[in-house]
């Protein structure tokens, strides 16, 4: 398999007033095209520092990460625009859906700025809101809203979909539904998936456990059989 992402000997120092606070003390991982990656740690471990960096909305104090064989750590402002509106499909717990756009709008708006981005309703087909495209945020179920959000993300055809606590406001049932979701997608589009979590038990469904501890990698682990999330309860 060829290496997608590369982060090497990546800091991140935040300053809060005179109290510098090291979010990520020199973190070292590779993923690899077409893996499904739970990136798992405790709270404040550092887990969203590093989806945002990876993502492009936020930038390392020193290391490098590289992307797609470009070393994002190098690009100006200007191109880490470019690079998050057309490499990134992001994912988070709180949808983020704007709210006077139907669903089918919303996907629209996302997809139209990438020059690759696939047709808005067949994603949203595709992610099982099929009756309820032209309804509005405020008329969806919280399952259904992060659905939208899928299909936002996912209509854009990025390189990479980044989550971050995708299930974190929805119930168990729900919020299994919605993992097996990003499971179908990775299975059948090979895209790379890099999910967020707290929740140790879903860890069964990567392909790579990356788990982060105070700022730094405290393991990383390839599941050589994943399970499908149909199978894992917690
Ligand atoms: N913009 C910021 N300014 C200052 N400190 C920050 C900022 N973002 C994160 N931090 C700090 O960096 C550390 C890591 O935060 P991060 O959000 O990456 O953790 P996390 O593992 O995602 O936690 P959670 O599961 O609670 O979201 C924490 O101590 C946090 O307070």
């Amino acid at each position: 398999m060829k290496t997608l992402i590369e982060f090497k000997n990546v800091t991140k120092a935040y300053k809060i007033g005179e109290v510098p606070i090291n979010a990520l003390n020199g973190v070292d991982f590779t993923i690899e095209e077409g893996e499904f990656v739970v990136i798992l740690g405790a709270s404040g471990a550092g887990k969203s520092t590093i989806l945002n960096i990876l993502g492009g909305m936020d930038t390392a104090s020193t290391g490098e990460v590289w992307v797609g064989g470009q070393e994002i750590t190098r690009f100006s402002e200007r191109k880490l625009t470019q690079y998050r509106a057309e490499n990134i499909g992001f994912v988070f717990q709180f949808y983020n859906l704007i709210p006077n756009l139907n669903a089918l709008e919303n996907v629209e708006f996302a997809a139209e700025v990438c020059r690759n981005h696939l047709n808005a309703e067949e994603t949203l087909l595709k992610v099982g809101l099929k009756d309820r495209i032209r309804n509005f945020p405020s008329q969806l179920s919280g399952g259904e809203q992060q659905r939208v959000a899928i299909a936002r993300a996912v209509a854009k055809n990025p390189l990479l979909l980044l989550c971050d606590e995708p299930t974190g406001a929805l119930d168990y049932n729900t919020g299994k539904s919605v993992l097996k979701l990003l499971q179908d997608l990775n299975r059948d589009t090979r895209k790379c998936i890099v999910l967020v979590t707290h929740n140790t038990a879903i860890a069964p469904m990567a392909d790579k456990i990356i788990k982060v501890k105070s700022g730094a990698i405290e393991s990383i682990t390839i599941n050589e059989t994943k399970e499908s999330v149909e199978g894992i309860e917690w």
